[in-house]
């Protein structure tokens, strides 16, 4: 069954707190923190002070996506934040083994991205050091974009790929225009886990992760 991660880069902060009391009162179990530097990305949203202060209101598994160029510099500082599972992008790091190995020398578990446009089959000398491969289905750096449905193809790859070689323990996450139109989608082709960011926070926040919930584990393949 896949699951969902919630990304907070839609919530409301002003009321953040009950936001974070919804998604708890919806059983939701990840929430999606995207942090972005204003230079691998254009955007700049926030960083390890604020995922510290989240801790304290959330007990689930912290998702971190580092959207931050050569982020191995601040690893150390998101995993003693209270990070679970730390996410870079290959397309980042000088040294993607290096930057995977600290993810979990410093106690996280390692995730790896990548681009909607970057070959899947780059990640595949790194999966004995990672825990989640997470494909971008929109170019990383804003919310509410459109679902790439050509990354789908690409996420069937890599589940038949890890399936294959043994690395049947790495969950693959997708991450960028997950919605009720393309959730099922997602999950067919071998997602664990679908991020979810504006479709949760526009209305209803209960009903919306219950629909998306129920929109992706309609797969066939479940
Ligand atoms: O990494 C991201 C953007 O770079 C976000 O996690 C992603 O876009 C989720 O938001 P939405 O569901 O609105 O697409
Ligand atoms: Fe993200």
């Amino acid at each position: 069954m896949a699951d969902l991660a919630v990304s907070l880069l839609s919530a409301d902060f002003s009321c953040l707190e009950k936001q974070l009391q919804e998604l708890k009162e919806a059983d939701v179990k990840w929430l999606h923190i995207d942090v972005m530097d204003g230079n691998f990305v254009p955007s700049i949203s926030f960083g390890f002070p604020i995922v510290k202060t989240l801790r304290k209101a959330f007990s689930g598994v912290f998702d971190v996506h580092l959207m931050i160029q050569e982020p191995i510099r601040y690893i150390k500082e998101f995993a003693e934040s209270g990070s679970d599972m730390i996410t870079i992008h290959l397309e980042a790091c000088e040294d993607v083994e290096a930057t995977l190995r600290w993810i979990r020398e410093c106690g996280c578990k390692a995730g790896l991205a990548v681009n909607p446009h970057t070959p899947i089959e780059e990640v595949y000398p790194y999966l004995h050091l990672t825990d989640m491969v997470l494909a971008m289905t929109v170019q990383p750096g804003f919310g509410g974009q459109k679902y790439i449905h050509s990354v789908t193809k690409k996420v069937e790859t890599l589940h038949k790929y890890l399936n294959e070689n043994g690395f049947d323990s790495v969950l693959i996450e997708v991450d960028g225009g997950i919605c009720l139109e393309t959730a099922l989608e997602a999950a067919d082709a071998g997602s664990d886990i679908l991020v979810s960011g504006s479709s949760v926070f526009k209305g209803n926040i209960g009903q919306n992760v219950h629909d998306l919930l129920e929109a992706m584990n309609h797969s066939e393949k479940v």
